[in-house]
């Protein structure tokens, strides 16, 4: 009688001898045989191999332009066992942690134990055949990790080992999270290979609620509502409703409006999707772009009157230095920037779709904001409650804000600066911004005369700019009674 050993032997020849004749025929017979014979083929090998595997691919979505939420808890729950165990490692630095991050090297293999079953897992990557060299990374190189086990094992592995690899690699995400700002025009490298939607940097604002200068009783509105929301998820379920809550924030410019929306994200620990509407093409990649965002995330569309018109047209957005003199080449790349935003086919209804549409149930905990400082400008369907559910006023200061201010910046013994600072925000209404950017004695060691100076300067200044619209406006309603007359 033949031994185990034997068996197997010849069943590796008889396989072997099969891959040979197969690639054979591949060449000389027609390519509907040739596929008939491939699944064939498939079928047969799988009888024979006693494992399964299962993959997670890194991308997912059509274009597979999408960071796979399975892969990179995968990964997360990967990344300690690979360290002690894979020979290959990739190394990085990330931010917040002393020690290096590890993961496991393209190609390498682990070992992981699950009550008693043995699984491997493989870090691998497709590389698409090209024709032409290229000395950068391919666009479509995507990477995979596969798990292979024993088919006996297949009920545990299936139902209880992947739901435990999913669960300790999501806990490790949360754990190490740190906020992302992303972009929509960040990341239209020249390479094909660094194309993506969105580009992203690690958010690094350091405001908080605490540092916004404005009504505590109004601030603790918007903290309410903002904690109440994220622990809503019941609550939509039950009626029905996604869950999701729009903001528009809306003031004069420099009274806070980019910092609330820092200050948002830092409260819920949510991503920042920072979209620029001039640089979308079209309503579809609007859409491709917002089915790209992740949930937990605030979408924030600034000066959404610049960005789109009410009939849906393009508007070019007022330029601060319109005035100056501009270095010809330079006016020359933004005209063409300008034209080529000015292509953009974005739509009010597509923008309207955007919010309330079909698609934007998919998403869990969303968050989206408008800004802009003339609310006044705005299409009434794009703000009506529902859509925006909470308008929220930026404005200057009242005396609480002020407060605020004096916690933050000033040395509370120079009675002189207190004073001038509190005339400034309370009764001139000189915007935020310009306080705070003259209030710098804790960071920049300034004294506080600098500090003092420099208020009456912006004080001046404003004065002088009213002064000269006054008399402007003046001499314009002069003219149109002598144009009358
Ligand atoms: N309410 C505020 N509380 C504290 N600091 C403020 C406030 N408003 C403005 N500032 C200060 O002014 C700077 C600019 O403010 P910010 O960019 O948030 O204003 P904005 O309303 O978004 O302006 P814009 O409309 O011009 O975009 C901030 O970095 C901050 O230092």
């Amino acid at each position: 009688m033949s031994s185990m050993g034997e068996i197997w032997m010849g069943m590796g020849t008889l396989m072997g001898g099969i891959m040979f004749a197969y690639t054979m025929i591949q060449q000389f017979v027609p390519r509907h045989v040739a596929d008939y014979l491939s699944a064939y083929m498939h079928r047969t090998m799988a009888f024979a191999n006693p494992y399964m595997e299962i993959s997670f691919d890194e991308f997912t979505g059509v274009e597979r332009l999408k960071l796979s939420q399975a892969y990179s808890a995968v990964e997360a729950y990967l990344g300690p066992k690979s360290s002690k165990l894979a020979k290959r490692l990739k190394a990085q630095i990330v931010k917040g942690h002393k020690d290096l991050a590890f993961s496991m090297d393209d190609y390498e293999e682990i070992i992981d134990d699950f009550q008693g079953v043995k699984i491997w897992w493989s870090m691998g990557k497709t590389i698409p055949e090209t024709k032409s060299f290229s000395y950068y990374p391919s666009a479509t190189e995507k990477r995979h990790l596969r798990l292979k086990f024993h088919r006996r094992h297949r009920e545990t592995v299936t139902k209880s080992y992947l739901k435990h690899v999913i669960k300790v690699g999501k806990a490790s995400m949360i754990e190490n999270r740190h906020i992302r700002l992303y972009s929509n025009n960040a990341n239209q490298g020249y390479y094909e290979y660094k194309k993506t939607l969105w580009g992203h940097v690690e958010f690094e604002h350091p405001v908080t609620f605490d540092h916004l200068a404005m009504d505590p009783v109004k601030k603790q509105e918007i903290i309410d509502d903002l904690v109440t929301f994220s622990m809503s998820r019941d609550y939509y379920m039950k009626i029905g409703k996604p869950w999701k809550r729009g903001y528009l924030l809306y003031g004069p410019p420099g009274t806070g409006k980019s910092s609330m929306i820092a200050a948002m994200a830092k409260l819920l620990n949510y991503d920042i999707y920072d979209l620029e509407l001039t640089a979308v093409k079209d309503n579809s990649e609007l859409k491709k772009l917002l089915q790209d965002t992740s949930n937990k995330s605030i979408t924030v569309i600034e000066d959404v009157d610049c960005s789109l018109d009410l009939t849906g047209k393009r508007k070019k957005k007022k330029k601060k230095d319109d005035k100056e003199e501009k270095d010809p080449i330079k006016e020359k790349a933004d005209d063409e920037e300008e034209e080529s935003k000015q292509d953009s086919k974005v739509t009010l209804s597509g923008l309207l779709n955007v919010i309330d549409g079909l698609w934007s149930a998919c998403g869990k905990e969303r968050i989206i904001v408008f800004t802009t400082n003339y609310v006044e400008k705005l299409d009434p369907a794009l703000i009506r409650r529902g859509r925006m559910d909470k308008h929220i006023e930026m404005s200057y200061c009242c005396f609480e804000g002020f407060k605020v201010f004096a916690k933050n910046y000033l040395d509370l013994e120079s009675h002189e600066l207190f004073d001038t600072v509190r005339r400034l925000i309370v009764e001139v209404k000189v915007s935020p911004a310009d306080v705070a950017e003259n209030l710098m004695p804790k960071t920049m060691k300034r004294d506080s005369r600098v500090c003092l100076q420099n208020l009456i300067k912006t004080l001046e200044k404003i004065k002088e700019d009213e002064k000269l619209i006054a008399e402007e406006e003046s001499k314009k309603k002069e003219n149109d009674g002598l144009v009358m007359e």
